[in-house]
């Protein structure tokens, strides 16, 4: 796969922008199909879902609403394993069916919160749409009800993933091979 220089960072393609696009569609229509006649509600985490909420809620042919919960516990490459809550949902979910909107499940900590805590919340549903799995570094088993790629162990960036805030903006999933 070839590698591109971005900035000061060397990024070697994983994950084309087409080859993104295509598994996207498909999860939309899955998502489309089973939520017909329920009361959608995506709940994206932030920073890192925005690009994917952004294509894969445009994929999905229902009405739905959208809001944000912002949790971080990376920091650099790094797990911190505290995970913190930086900004909280603006509406109940209490009687919705929510579906979760992640780019990454990688050690599991930041969904085994967000699940618990949302749960709480009494929501007529609650289930998981992850963009990428990295299940070699998983800490708790996160069961994923939508799934787009299974990733190795290594750190990525793009199509939302950062590595301490930039590379977010890539159209396509790259893993970082210097300049960290
Ligand atoms: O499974 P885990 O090991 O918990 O890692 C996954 C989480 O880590 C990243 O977020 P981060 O904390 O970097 O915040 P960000 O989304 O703002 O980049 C990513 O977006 C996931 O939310
Ligand atoms: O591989 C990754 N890249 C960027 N952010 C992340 N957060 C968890 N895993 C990753
Ligand atoms: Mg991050």
């Amino acid at each position: 796969m070839p590698t591109s220089r971005e900035g000061p960072f060397r990024v070697e393609t994983l994950l084309s922008a087409e080859q993104i696009q295509a598994r996207i569609q498909e999860m939309g229509a899955q998502i489309t199909r089973d939520y017909q006649g329920k009361d959608l509600a995506l709940v994206a985490v932030l920073k890192g879902s925005y690009v994917f909420l952004a294509d894969l809620a445009r994929a999905i042919d229902l009405p739905l609403t959208i809001d944000f919960m912002g949790i971080s516990s990376y920091v650099g490459t790094k797990s911190t394993g505290v995970v913190r809550v930086t900004s909280d949902l603006n509406r109940p979910i209490e009687g919705l069916d929510v579906l979760l909107v992640e780019d990454i499940i990688d050690t599991g900590l930041t969904m085994q919160y967000l699940l618990e805590n949302l749960g709480t919340r009494r929501p007529a549903s609650l289930k998981l749409a992850a963009f990428l799995e990295k299940p070699s570094r998983a800490k708790v088993k996160i069961p994923i009800d939508y799934k787009g790629f299974v990733v190795e162990d290594q750190f990525l960036v793009g199509y939302g993933l950062d590595v301490d805030g930039k590379l977010r903006n890539l159209p396509y999933v790259g893993v970082l091979r210097g300049g960290l």
